[in-house]
């Protein structure tokens, strides 16, 4: 694939150009450690690195286009400098001229919002290919063709790798295209220059807040996805959130709702909420379904609303999703065949999620159950969710292990202080701390009685644990069914 510099450019601003005009570009970069002949490198200032930094060594690996914001000192005769208000505004869009604009030839709807990103995605997915289409998915679990998996290693990728993504999905027929947008890639530009037919918000609570500084950033982070939708794209949204409504403030979109509680398009009551699955009545239908707990209940009616929008007849996607189960890792249910103690392996890792759960769980357990939680918090990222995740989890359990998540550069123990100083006094007593995450999951299985319930939350289906920047293969949910046939439970 080769396009001519200036057709890449044609809808970016460009403050100054320098070096050879005529240039065919051959791939596109944003690590200079990748870059060679016939590529454009990008300089992008990012959270540890300024990437104008590694503009000579990408000169010197062979670039042949160079994009940044401010031009270096000493600039190489057979390179091209464009330098741009926004590096990483221009990568988007050349990425998507690039790849021949995959979004515009396919019905593409991203799904924002704290939680319930993913699951709402798959479950689109799903419910697409049981509709009969092609259908390409791009989530935080893994990114899918059909059912060819390619492995994730984002919620939303860089703008290069999503529109080659999204061009892939294309050749190979998809018509449909469900996504994650995380607040991170509506703020780096990843998802600028992409055509949407329609958006998603779930819900927006705690989480990010060191990368966005304040609740209020982040707020915007996501409201900027709606702000850029066009007016032929749909804008679905939770009523019954507080922020539901600010989403929609600005869009140029058509502004649809989806509610438990209030006047909407889309509009369920529930009925029944119990360990095998969701009794609801969806405008009017009486539907029941596998997915559990209330906050699916909002999944179910976000992705009903998205289909009957993108033109489904509703009484078939009603029929279809009935059947359908939820996003791996997303309360997993792993029963021990000889005591039926019921491990849940949850993706929950911030404290609203987490609350979810376990309102969840108290909603369908019998009184007889004790809960039993393992869970931990991440290293290197928001450290204020710790103590109030520790405190969620005393309070909704019976018994606690807090345990290493992915600790990354951090010192676990560091992380299990933080999260321990959030446990009130009258609930430290059930209270237990071991760093090894497999230890507090064996802790946790030895403690539960024939019946009882093991949330193991926070690492959903990761397959790993990353330490000291080393990332060791780790599964909650293969390490539950290793630890009920090593106690025989
Ligand atoms: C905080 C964040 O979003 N970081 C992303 C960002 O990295 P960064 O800004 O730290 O990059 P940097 O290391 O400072 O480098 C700046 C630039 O210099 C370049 N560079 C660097 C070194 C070098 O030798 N040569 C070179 O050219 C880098 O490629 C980069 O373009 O840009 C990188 C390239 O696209 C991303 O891989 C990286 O994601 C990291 C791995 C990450 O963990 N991101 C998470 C926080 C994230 O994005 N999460 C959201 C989901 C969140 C959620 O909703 O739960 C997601 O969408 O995945
Ligand atoms: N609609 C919802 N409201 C609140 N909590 C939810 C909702 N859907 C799922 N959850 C909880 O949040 C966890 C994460 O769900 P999911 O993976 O679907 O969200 P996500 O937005 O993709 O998260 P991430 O930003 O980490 O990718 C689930 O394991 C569940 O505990
Ligand atoms: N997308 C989130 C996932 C967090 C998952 C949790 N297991 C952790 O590692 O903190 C992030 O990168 O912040
Ligand atoms: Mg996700």
């Amino acid at each position: 694939m080769k396009h001519s510099l200036s057709t890449l450019l044609s809808g970016v601003t460009v403050r100054t150009q320098r070096g050879p005009a005529d240039v065919a570009v051959q791939g596109l970069t944003l690590d200079s450690r990748q870059a060679g002949p016939g590529l454009a490198f990008f300089a992008l200032r990012g959270a540890q690195h300024d990437g104008h930094q590694f503009i000579a060594k990408a000169v010197e690996q062979g670039a042949s286009v160079v994009v940044c914001e401010d031009l270096p000192a000493d600039l190489s005769a057979e390179t091209t400098y464009v330098q741009v208000p926004s590096s990483a505004e221009a990568m988007a869009l050349m990425a998507a001229e690039f790849y021949g604009h995959p979004s515009r030839q396919l019905k593409l709807v991203g799904v924002t919002g704290t939680n319930g990103k993913t699951t709402c995605a798959t479950v689109l997915h799903k419910l697409f290919r049981e509709l009969g289409y092609h259908v390409g998915l791009l989530s935080t679990v893994q990114n899918q063709i059909d059912e060819q998996v390619i492995p994730a290693t984002h919620t939303t990728p860089d703008a290069i790798n999503l529109n080659a993504l999204l061009a892939q999905m294309v050749k190979a027929g998809c018509t449909h295209t469900f996504m994650e947008v995380s607040s991170h890639a509506v703020v780096q530009h990843r998802i600028t220059g992409l055509h949407f037919a329609g958006g998603i918000f779930t819900n927006l609570t705690h989480d990010h807040l060191d990368y966005h500084g304040t609740f209020d950033e982040y707020l915007k982070a996501k409201k900027g996805f709606f702000d850029k939708l066009d007016k032929q794209a749909f804008a679905l949204t939770n009523a019954d959130d507080k922020r539901g409504m600010v989403m929609l403030q600005n869009t140029a979109a058509r502004r649809e709702t989806y509610s438990l509680r209030s006047l909407a398009t889309f509009r369920a009551r529930l009925i029944e909420n119990a360990v095998h699955g969701l009794h609801l009545e969806v405008d009017g239908r009486d539907v029941q379904f596998r997915l559990i707990g209330v906050f699916n209940a909002y999944n179910i009616l976000a992705v009903y609303g998205a289909a009957v929008l993108l033109g489904e007849d509703a009484t078939e996607v009603l029929t279809v999703l009935s059947g359908l189960t939820s996003a791996p890792g997303r309360f997993e249910p792993i029963v021990a065949e000889k005591t039926r103690i019921t491990g849940i392996v949850d993706y929950a890792h911030t404290p609203d999620a987490l609350e979810n759960v376990l309102s969840t769980i108290a909603q369908i357990r019998q009184p007889t159950q004790q809960v039993i939680t393992v869970v931990g918090c991440g290293g290197n990222r928001d450290a204020a969710k710790r103590p109030i995740m520790a405190n969620l989890a005393a309070q909704g359990s019976d018994r606690v292990v807090l345990t290493s998540d992915n600790p990354r550069f951090e010192d676990p123990n560091d992380i299990l202080a933080q999260m321990q100083a959030g446990v009130k006094p009258q609930d430290l007593g059930k209270v237990f701390t071991v760093p090894d995450r497999r230890e507090a999951i064996k802790m946790a299985c030895a403690l539960a009685q024939p019946g009882d319930i093991v949330l193991v939350a926070g690492k959903g289906h990761e397959s790993y644990q990353e330490i000291r920047g080393v990332r060791s293969a780790f599964d909650d949910k293969k390490v539950l069914e290793e630890m009920f046939e090593l106690l025989g439970k």
